[in-house]
Protein backbone atom coordinates (compact mmCIF):
# COMPACT_ATOMS: atom_id res chain seq x y z
CA UNK A 1 0.00 0.00 0.00
CA UNK A 2 1.19 3.25 -0.34
CA UNK A 3 1.76 4.91 2.81
CA UNK A 4 4.05 7.29 1.67
CA UNK A 5 1.89 8.82 -0.57
CA UNK A 6 -0.69 8.85 2.30
CA UNK A 7 1.26 10.63 4.59
CA UNK A 8 2.27 13.11 2.08
CA UNK A 9 -1.14 13.71 0.64
CA UNK A 10 -2.20 14.03 4.80
CA UNK A 11 0.15 16.49 5.03
CA UNK A 12 -0.91 18.20 2.25
CA UNK A 13 -4.46 18.55 3.06
CA UNK A 14 -4.22 19.38 6.73
CA UNK A 15 -2.45 22.05 5.86
CA UNK A 16 -5.79 23.06 3.18
CA UNK A 17 -7.82 22.38 6.03
CA UNK A 18 -6.01 24.34 8.96
CA UNK A 19 -6.13 27.17 5.88
CA UNK A 20 -9.71 26.84 5.03
CA UNK A 21 -11.01 26.77 8.33
CA UNK A 22 -8.74 30.01 10.15
CA UNK A 23 -8.58 30.90 13.60
CA UNK A 24 -11.46 32.71 14.86
CA UNK A 25 -14.26 31.66 16.60
CA UNK A 26 -17.41 31.44 14.68
CA UNK A 27 -19.73 33.69 16.55
CA UNK A 28 -22.88 31.92 18.19
CA UNK A 29 -26.07 31.25 15.46
CA UNK A 30 -29.11 33.01 16.38
CA UNK A 31 -31.42 30.09 17.21
CA UNK A 32 -34.94 29.84 15.53
CA UNK A 33 -37.35 28.66 18.36
CA UNK A 34 -40.80 28.72 16.04
CA UNK A 35 -39.37 25.68 14.53
CA UNK A 36 -38.61 21.63 15.41
CA UNK A 37 -36.21 19.57 13.54
CA UNK A 38 -37.14 15.64 13.57
CA UNK A 39 -35.05 12.69 12.31
CA UNK A 40 -34.78 9.49 13.14
CA UNK A 41 -32.00 6.77 11.75
CA UNK A 42 -32.40 2.59 11.71
CA UNK A 43 -29.98 1.20 14.95
CA UNK A 44 -29.10 -2.29 12.68
CA UNK A 45 -26.11 -2.32 10.97
CA UNK A 46 -22.85 0.33 11.03
CA UNK A 47 -23.17 3.85 10.39
CA UNK A 48 -21.28 4.61 6.82
CA UNK A 49 -20.16 7.39 4.92
CA UNK A 50 -23.39 8.25 3.29
CA UNK A 51 -25.33 8.39 6.58
CA UNK A 52 -22.57 10.77 7.95
CA UNK A 53 -22.75 12.75 5.13
CA UNK A 54 -25.75 13.02 4.15
CA UNK A 55 -27.66 13.15 7.37
CA UNK A 56 -25.83 12.96 10.92
CA UNK A 57 -23.62 16.07 10.03
CA UNK A 58 -26.37 17.98 9.33
CA UNK A 59 -28.31 16.49 12.53
CA UNK A 60 -25.00 17.92 14.43
CA UNK A 61 -25.40 21.13 12.83
CA UNK A 62 -28.96 22.14 13.49
CA UNK A 63 -28.78 21.60 16.89
CA UNK A 64 -26.97 24.51 16.90
CA UNK A 65 -29.77 26.60 14.82
CA UNK A 66 -32.80 25.62 16.48
CA UNK A 67 -34.10 25.11 19.76
CA UNK A 68 -36.16 22.55 19.79
CA UNK A 69 -34.77 19.49 18.17
CA UNK A 70 -35.53 15.30 18.23
CA UNK A 71 -33.44 12.78 17.42
CA UNK A 72 -34.70 9.23 16.99
CA UNK A 73 -33.49 5.71 17.11
CA UNK A 74 -36.28 3.78 15.21
CA UNK A 75 -35.89 0.55 16.55
CA UNK A 76 -39.79 0.00 15.36
CA UNK A 77 -38.39 0.60 12.16
CA UNK A 78 -36.09 -2.38 12.12
CA UNK A 79 -38.11 -5.27 12.91
CA UNK A 80 -39.99 -4.86 9.42
CA UNK A 81 -37.04 -7.43 8.36
CA UNK A 82 -36.44 -10.80 11.69
CA UNK A 83 -34.34 -8.94 14.12
CA UNK A 84 -32.49 -11.12 17.04
CA UNK A 85 -33.58 -9.17 20.21
CA UNK A 86 -30.41 -9.63 21.78
CA UNK A 87 -28.56 -8.09 18.99
CA UNK A 88 -31.15 -5.43 18.55
CA UNK A 89 -30.83 -4.26 22.44
CA UNK A 90 -26.73 -3.86 21.76
CA UNK A 91 -27.25 -2.28 18.49
CA UNK A 92 -29.18 0.46 19.77
CA UNK A 93 -26.69 0.75 22.30
CA UNK A 94 -24.06 1.10 19.81
CA UNK A 95 -25.96 3.39 17.59
CA UNK A 96 -26.27 5.66 20.37
CA UNK A 97 -22.93 5.86 21.08
CA UNK A 98 -21.72 6.31 17.38
CA UNK A 99 -24.28 9.27 17.34
CA UNK A 100 -22.54 10.98 20.43
CA UNK A 101 -19.49 10.69 19.49
CA UNK A 102 -20.21 11.97 15.51
CA UNK A 103 -21.68 15.19 18.03
CA UNK A 104 -25.05 14.56 18.91
CA UNK A 105 -25.48 16.21 22.13
CA UNK A 106 -27.77 15.45 24.52
CA UNK A 107 -27.96 18.88 26.12
CA UNK A 108 -28.61 20.75 22.22
CA UNK A 109 -31.26 17.79 20.93
CA UNK A 110 -33.41 15.19 22.26
CA UNK A 111 -31.88 11.75 21.99
CA UNK A 112 -34.13 9.31 22.35
CA UNK A 113 -35.32 5.07 21.02
CA UNK A 114 -38.50 5.41 19.18
CA UNK A 115 -39.82 2.24 21.07
CA UNK A 116 -39.65 3.90 24.24
CA UNK A 117 -41.66 7.08 23.67
CA UNK A 118 -44.86 5.65 22.47
CA UNK A 119 -47.45 5.86 24.75
CA UNK A 120 -49.19 2.70 25.52
CA UNK A 121 -52.62 3.98 24.33
CA UNK A 122 -51.09 5.73 21.16
CA UNK A 123 -50.29 1.74 20.28
CA UNK A 124 -53.93 1.45 20.46
CA UNK A 125 -54.93 4.28 18.32
CA UNK A 126 -52.68 3.52 15.83
CA UNK A 127 -52.66 -0.23 14.83
CA UNK A 128 -52.78 -0.10 11.49
CA UNK A 129 -50.33 2.76 11.61
CA UNK A 130 -47.66 0.59 12.86
CA UNK A 131 -47.76 -2.06 10.54
CA UNK A 132 -46.89 0.63 7.67
CA UNK A 133 -43.31 1.79 7.48
CA UNK A 134 -44.29 4.90 5.65
CA UNK A 135 -47.14 5.64 7.63
CA UNK A 136 -45.28 5.12 10.89
CA UNK A 137 -42.77 7.43 9.73
CA UNK A 138 -45.24 10.06 8.98
CA UNK A 139 -46.37 9.60 12.71
CA UNK A 140 -42.78 9.50 14.11
CA UNK A 141 -42.87 13.09 12.56
CA UNK A 142 -46.13 14.73 13.09
CA UNK A 143 -46.60 13.31 16.78
CA UNK A 144 -44.26 16.40 17.58
CA UNK A 145 -45.58 19.25 15.34
CA UNK A 146 -42.21 18.89 13.50
CA UNK A 147 -41.38 21.75 10.65
CA UNK A 148 -38.49 20.40 9.19
CA UNK A 149 -36.96 16.96 8.59
CA UNK A 150 -33.03 16.37 7.45
CA UNK A 151 -32.62 13.48 5.74
CA UNK A 152 -30.71 12.20 2.85
CA UNK A 153 -32.60 11.48 -0.92
CA UNK A 154 -33.98 8.39 -0.21
CA UNK A 155 -36.32 9.31 2.11
CA UNK A 156 -37.97 12.31 -0.11
CA UNK A 157 -40.45 9.52 -1.28
CA UNK A 158 -41.27 9.09 2.34
CA UNK A 159 -41.61 12.95 2.93
CA UNK A 160 -43.93 13.14 0.26
CA UNK A 161 -46.33 11.07 1.72
CA UNK A 162 -46.00 12.92 5.51
CA UNK A 163 -46.99 16.07 4.02
CA UNK A 164 -50.29 14.69 2.05
CA UNK A 165 -51.20 13.42 5.55
CA UNK A 166 -50.79 16.67 7.59
CA UNK A 167 -52.55 18.32 4.31
CA UNK A 168 -55.29 15.99 4.59
CA UNK A 169 -56.18 15.67 8.71
CA UNK A 170 -55.31 19.82 8.22
CA UNK A 171 -58.22 20.01 5.70
CA UNK A 172 -60.55 17.55 7.66
CA UNK A 173 -60.18 19.28 11.11
CA UNK A 174 -58.23 22.38 10.31
CA UNK A 175 -54.79 23.96 10.68
CA UNK A 176 -53.06 21.65 12.99
CA UNK A 177 -49.85 19.82 11.56
CA UNK A 178 -47.53 22.13 9.96
CA UNK A 179 -46.58 20.46 6.47
CA UNK A 180 -42.89 19.53 7.28
CA UNK A 181 -40.01 20.39 5.08
CA UNK A 182 -36.73 18.53 4.17
CA UNK A 183 -33.47 19.53 4.78
CA UNK A 184 -31.25 18.42 1.88
CA UNK A 185 -27.53 18.70 1.72
CA UNK A 186 -25.02 18.56 -1.19
CA UNK A 187 -24.50 15.30 -0.10
CA UNK A 188 -27.67 13.72 -0.35
CA UNK A 189 -27.02 10.56 -2.37
CA UNK A 190 -23.21 9.44 -1.15
CA UNK A 191 -22.51 6.75 -4.13
CA UNK A 192 -21.65 3.35 -3.76
CA UNK A 193 -17.62 2.91 -4.27
CA UNK A 194 -18.61 -0.44 -6.66
CA UNK A 195 -21.24 1.02 -8.60
CA UNK A 196 -21.89 5.11 -8.64
CA UNK A 197 -25.62 4.95 -10.24
CA UNK A 198 -26.25 3.15 -6.86
CA UNK A 199 -26.55 5.19 -3.34
CA UNK A 200 -24.21 4.21 -0.29
CA UNK A 201 -25.87 1.50 1.35
CA UNK A 202 -25.71 -1.19 4.60
CA UNK A 203 -27.63 -3.89 3.21
CA UNK A 204 -25.26 -3.52 0.54
CA UNK A 205 -23.83 -7.22 -0.37
CA UNK A 206 -20.67 -6.54 -1.96
CA UNK A 207 -18.57 -5.19 1.03
CA UNK A 208 -16.22 -2.84 -0.53
CA UNK A 209 -19.29 -0.87 -1.66
CA UNK A 210 -20.07 1.06 1.22
CA UNK A 211 -17.21 2.89 3.96
CA UNK A 212 -18.42 2.38 7.32
CA UNK A 213 -17.36 4.59 10.41
CA UNK A 214 -15.74 2.11 12.71
CA UNK A 215 -13.68 0.33 9.75
CA UNK A 216 -9.97 0.42 10.32
CA UNK A 217 -7.45 2.46 8.30
CA UNK A 218 -6.16 -0.55 5.95
CA UNK A 219 -10.49 -1.57 4.85
CA UNK A 220 -11.06 2.45 4.08
CA UNK A 221 -7.77 2.62 1.84
CA UNK A 222 -8.85 -0.79 0.19
CA UNK A 223 -12.16 0.24 -0.53
CA UNK A 224 -11.06 3.45 -2.41
CA UNK A 225 -8.50 1.93 -4.01
CA UNK A 226 -11.51 -0.36 -5.61
CA UNK A 227 -13.63 2.29 -6.47
CA UNK A 228 -14.97 2.19 -9.40
CA UNK A 229 -14.14 5.22 -12.07
CA UNK A 230 -13.30 5.09 -15.44
CA UNK A 231 -10.41 5.17 -18.26
CA UNK A 232 -9.97 8.99 -17.76
CA UNK A 233 -6.83 9.36 -15.66
CA UNK A 234 -7.65 13.21 -14.58
CA UNK A 235 -9.71 14.22 -11.71
CA UNK A 236 -12.48 16.41 -12.68
CA UNK A 237 -16.22 16.62 -11.40
CA UNK A 238 -18.89 15.75 -13.51
CA UNK A 239 -21.46 14.10 -11.79
CA UNK A 240 -23.20 13.42 -15.05
CA UNK A 241 -20.52 12.04 -17.25
CA UNK A 242 -17.94 10.70 -14.54
CA UNK A 243 -20.27 9.70 -11.44
CA UNK A 244 -17.83 7.26 -10.05
CA UNK A 245 -14.92 10.09 -9.93
CA UNK A 246 -17.18 13.05 -9.52
CA UNK A 247 -18.77 10.93 -5.83
CA UNK A 248 -15.15 11.20 -4.59
CA UNK A 249 -14.52 14.67 -5.32
CA UNK A 250 -17.78 15.30 -3.51
CA UNK A 251 -16.73 13.21 -0.70
CA UNK A 252 -13.56 14.50 -0.64
CA UNK A 253 -14.65 18.17 -0.62
CA UNK A 254 -17.06 17.03 2.09
CA UNK A 255 -14.89 15.60 4.87
CA UNK A 256 -12.24 18.38 4.12
CA UNK A 257 -14.53 21.12 4.61
CA UNK A 258 -13.53 23.00 1.22
CA UNK A 259 -15.43 23.79 -2.31
CA UNK A 260 -15.91 20.62 -5.37
CA UNK A 261 -14.22 23.58 -7.59
CA UNK A 262 -11.29 24.03 -4.56
CA UNK A 263 -10.79 19.96 -4.20
CA UNK A 264 -10.36 19.71 -8.17
CA UNK A 265 -8.01 22.85 -8.50
CA UNK A 266 -5.68 21.54 -5.68
CA UNK A 267 -5.65 17.74 -7.36
CA UNK A 268 -4.28 19.26 -10.39
CA UNK A 269 -1.70 16.80 -12.07
CA UNK A 270 -2.74 14.04 -9.94
CA UNK A 271 -4.19 10.79 -11.47
CA UNK A 272 -7.04 9.11 -10.49
CA UNK A 273 -5.06 6.05 -8.89
CA UNK A 274 -3.41 8.45 -6.55
CA UNK A 275 -6.20 10.62 -5.93
CA UNK A 276 -8.32 7.36 -4.43
CA UNK A 277 -5.13 7.33 -1.60
CA UNK A 278 -5.77 10.88 -1.07
CA UNK A 279 -9.51 10.92 -0.53
CA UNK A 280 -8.82 7.20 1.67
CA UNK A 281 -6.62 9.53 3.57
CA UNK A 282 -8.74 12.46 4.08
CA UNK A 283 -12.07 10.00 5.52
CA UNK A 284 -9.68 7.82 7.83
CA UNK A 285 -8.60 11.62 8.96
CA UNK A 286 -12.10 12.71 9.31
CA UNK A 287 -13.31 9.26 11.23
CA UNK A 288 -10.29 8.82 13.58
CA UNK A 289 -11.13 11.03 16.07
CA UNK A 290 -15.20 9.56 16.11
CA UNK A 291 -13.51 6.13 16.09
CA UNK A 292 -11.70 6.68 19.38
CA UNK A 293 -14.84 8.49 21.01
CA UNK A 294 -17.11 5.40 20.07
CA UNK A 295 -14.82 3.00 21.73
CA UNK A 296 -14.54 4.89 24.61
CA UNK A 297 -18.51 5.60 24.96
CA UNK A 298 -19.24 1.98 24.24
CA UNK A 299 -17.63 1.14 27.78
CA UNK A 300 -19.73 3.04 29.60
CA UNK A 301 -23.21 1.22 28.75
CA UNK A 302 -25.04 2.80 31.94
CA UNK A 303 -24.53 6.36 30.40
CA UNK A 304 -25.52 5.47 26.87
CA UNK A 305 -28.71 3.85 28.93
CA UNK A 306 -29.60 7.05 30.57
CA UNK A 307 -29.22 9.59 27.78
CA UNK A 308 -31.67 7.76 26.30
CA UNK A 309 -34.27 7.60 29.33
CA UNK A 310 -33.95 10.93 29.38
CA UNK A 311 -34.03 11.27 25.75
CA UNK A 312 -37.30 9.32 25.84
CA UNK A 313 -38.85 11.20 29.00
CA UNK A 314 -38.37 14.39 27.00
CA UNK A 315 -39.76 13.09 23.51
CA UNK A 316 -43.21 11.73 25.63
CA UNK A 317 -43.91 14.89 27.24
CA UNK A 318 -43.70 16.97 23.81
CA UNK A 319 -46.11 14.05 22.48
CA UNK A 320 -48.35 13.59 24.98
CA UNK A 321 -50.29 16.83 24.26
CA UNK A 322 -49.85 16.62 20.53
CA UNK A 323 -51.50 13.46 20.54
CA UNK A 324 -54.63 14.77 23.22
CA UNK A 325 -55.28 17.22 20.55
CA UNK A 326 -55.51 15.25 17.83
CA UNK A 327 -57.57 13.05 19.88
CA UNK A 328 -59.97 16.06 20.37
CA UNK A 329 -60.19 17.13 16.93
CA UNK A 330 -61.00 14.09 15.74
CA UNK A 331 -63.50 13.00 18.61
CA UNK A 332 -62.14 10.47 20.53
CA UNK A 333 -62.07 13.01 23.47
N1 LIG B 1 -26.07 6.96 0.48
C1 LIG B 1 -26.64 7.92 1.22
N2 LIG B 1 -26.42 9.23 0.93
C2 LIG B 1 -26.99 10.21 1.67
N3 LIG B 1 -27.79 9.98 2.74
C3 LIG B 1 -28.03 8.69 3.06
C4 LIG B 1 -27.49 7.61 2.32
N4 LIG B 1 -27.92 6.46 2.88
C5 LIG B 1 -28.70 6.81 3.93
N5 LIG B 1 -28.76 8.15 4.04
C6 LIG B 1 -29.52 8.92 5.05
O1 LIG B 1 -29.14 8.49 6.36
C7 LIG B 1 -30.25 8.65 7.25
C8 LIG B 1 -30.49 7.38 8.05
O2 LIG B 1 -30.76 6.31 7.16
P1 LIG B 1 -31.79 5.15 7.50
O3 LIG B 1 -31.79 4.21 6.34
O4 LIG B 1 -31.52 4.58 8.86
O5 LIG B 1 -33.18 5.96 7.52
C9 LIG B 1 -34.39 5.33 7.46
O6 LIG B 1 -34.56 4.14 7.31
C10 LIG B 1 -35.56 6.24 7.77
N6 LIG B 1 -36.77 5.69 7.16
C11 LIG B 1 -35.63 6.40 9.29
C12 LIG B 1 -36.78 7.19 9.81
C13 LIG B 1 -37.84 6.70 10.52
N7 LIG B 1 -38.66 7.70 10.89
C14 LIG B 1 -38.17 8.88 10.41
C15 LIG B 1 -38.63 10.18 10.53
C16 LIG B 1 -37.89 11.19 9.93
C17 LIG B 1 -36.70 10.92 9.23
C18 LIG B 1 -36.21 9.61 9.12
C19 LIG B 1 -36.96 8.59 9.71
C20 LIG B 1 -31.46 9.02 6.37
O7 LIG B 1 -31.68 10.41 6.44
C21 LIG B 1 -31.01 8.63 4.97
O8 LIG B 1 -31.64 9.38 3.97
Amino acid sequence: MALHSIRKARGCWSFIRALHKGSAAAPAPQKDSKKRIFSGIQPTGILHLGNYLGAIENWVRLQDEYDSVLYSIVDLHSITVPQDPAVLRQSILDMTAVLLACGINPEKSILFQQSQAKTTKQKHDGTGGLLTYPVLQAADILLYKSTHVPVGEDQVQHMELVQDLAEGFNKKYGEFFPVPKSILTSMKKVKSLRDPSAKMSKSDPDKLATVRITDSPEEIVQKFRKAVTDFTSEVTYDPAGRAGVSNMVAVHAAVTGLSVEEVVRRSAGMDTAHYKLAVADAVIEKFAPIKREIEKLKLDKDHLEKVLQIGSAKAKELAYPVCQEVKKLVGFL
